[in-house]
């Protein structure tokens, strides 16, 4: 892919505006982004050739673009979740994804091509449910979910329907029926489903309790013993609050590329994990740092703050209510006892739109 034609939307200043408004090619310029009018601008390349209006554009033109069909480019929304950021793809004429494994692990390059942390397909719903969701991480591989992309999905959905105000979506994943809902002040919180806890089903080979689940096991990476619980939100995840030395764990001291990876191809963990890393800050406050299966060191892990939380009650460590800060974010998350189903709330933004051939 030589060069990427990407149509960029930028919210600019009024006093950028000004200063930018007689100008048809602009190379480099110091503007302060807003996230309040989104702008369209042209770019081919290594220029920018600002075919730029200077009003924002109306919905027509951001719908236009949406509505862009020609072949041999890739049209999308760059989205993120508390910094979880995904290359969004209206995928709703087909349940083929417009894309392969390996062009999005070349559109994920945040050097080489566009940048994410993986790419979403909105496609199709199946056995009646609104829409069906499809993720491929940016290694390429296919996770069964994904909590800030459910979000992020959401918000994508009612862009291209044109819907506003409060909607909720039926949507079908890999981890079964997800429900997400957009709320008034634009966050969405999502209707996670209930955790699975049997040791076979996260899947983990480490020993299980008597209830089959696997709660502050001990781990050995590396000859280091880490006490970790697991569990899956149709996803599997390990969670540490620290080694079998040391419970109190501080975050932002690890080594995530170190130490991560050593986690992920764990010989106890057939399908690879995700890994949180989680410090308790009070009985209803969690901080946590994530290295993410097929995706690395991420900003934020939706399924993953939703495992903490899990964790952090079936430890005693924390409530069923939690705020749980992500190097991006934070999200509210609740393990309600009444249905054992998980909620997840939080933001999910545009960035830009763009177009990349193919
Ligand atoms: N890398 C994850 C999928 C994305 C999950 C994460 N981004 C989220 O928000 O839940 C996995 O392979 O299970």
């Amino acid at each position: 892919m030589a060069a990427i034609a990407a149509a960029i939307s930028l919210s600019l200043t009024s006093s950028t505006r000004r200063s930018l408004s007689s100008i048809n090619t602009f190379r480099s310029s110091s503007f302060s982004l807003q996230q309040n009018t989104p702008r369209l601008i042209t770019a081919v390349g290594n220029n920018l050739r600002s075919s730029m209006s200077i009003e924002a554009p109306d919905k027509t033109s951001q719908t236009s673009f949406l509505d862009r069909k020609e072949s041999g480019f890739l049209h999308f929304v760059k989205y993120h979740g508390v910094g979880n950021d995904f290359i969004m793809v209206d995928n709703r004429d087909s349940m083929e994804p417009r894309i392969t494994p390996e062009q999005a692990v070349k559109l994920c390059d945040r050097n080489f091509g566009i940048g994410a942390d993986g790419v979403i397909f909105a496609m199709p719903g199946i056995n009646g449910t609104d829409y069906t969701l499809r993720i491929f991480n940016s290694d390429g591989s296919e996770p069964e979910m994904c909590g800030n992309g459910m979000r992020c999905f959401a918000k994508f959905i009612a862009e291209l329907d044109k819907l506003h105000g409060k909607q909720s979506f039926t949507v079908h994943t890999g981890a079964g029926l997800i429900v997400p809902e957009i709320q008034d002040d634009e966050k969405v919180r999502v209707d996670m489903g209930e955790p699975i806890l049997k040791a076979s089903d996260v899947p983990t080979k480490l020993p299980a309790n008597k209830d089959l689940s696997v709660v502050k096991s001990e781990l050995d990476v590396d000859g280091v013993t880490w006490n970790v619980t697991c569990v899956s939100m149709g996803n599997p995840h390990c969670i540490t609050f620290g080694t079998k030395g040391s419970q109190n764990l501080q975050v932002d001291e690890l080594n995530l590329a170190e130490i991560g990876p050593k986690f992920e191809h764990h010989e106890m963990f057939p399908a690879r994990t995700n890994t949180e890393f989680v410090q308790v800050l009070s009985h209803s406050h969690l901080k946590m740092r994530v290295w993410e299966r097929g995706a690395g060191a991420t900003l934020a892990c939706g399924t993953g703050a939703c495992a903490v939380v899990i964790a952090a009650v079936l430890e005693g460590r924390a409530g069923r209510s939690c705020t749980v800060d992500l190097p991006g974010g934070p999200l509210e998350i609740e393990w309600r006892e009444e249905d054992n189903r998980v909620y997840m709330t939080g933001p999910a933004e545009v960035v830009f739109y763009g177009s990349v051939p193919l």
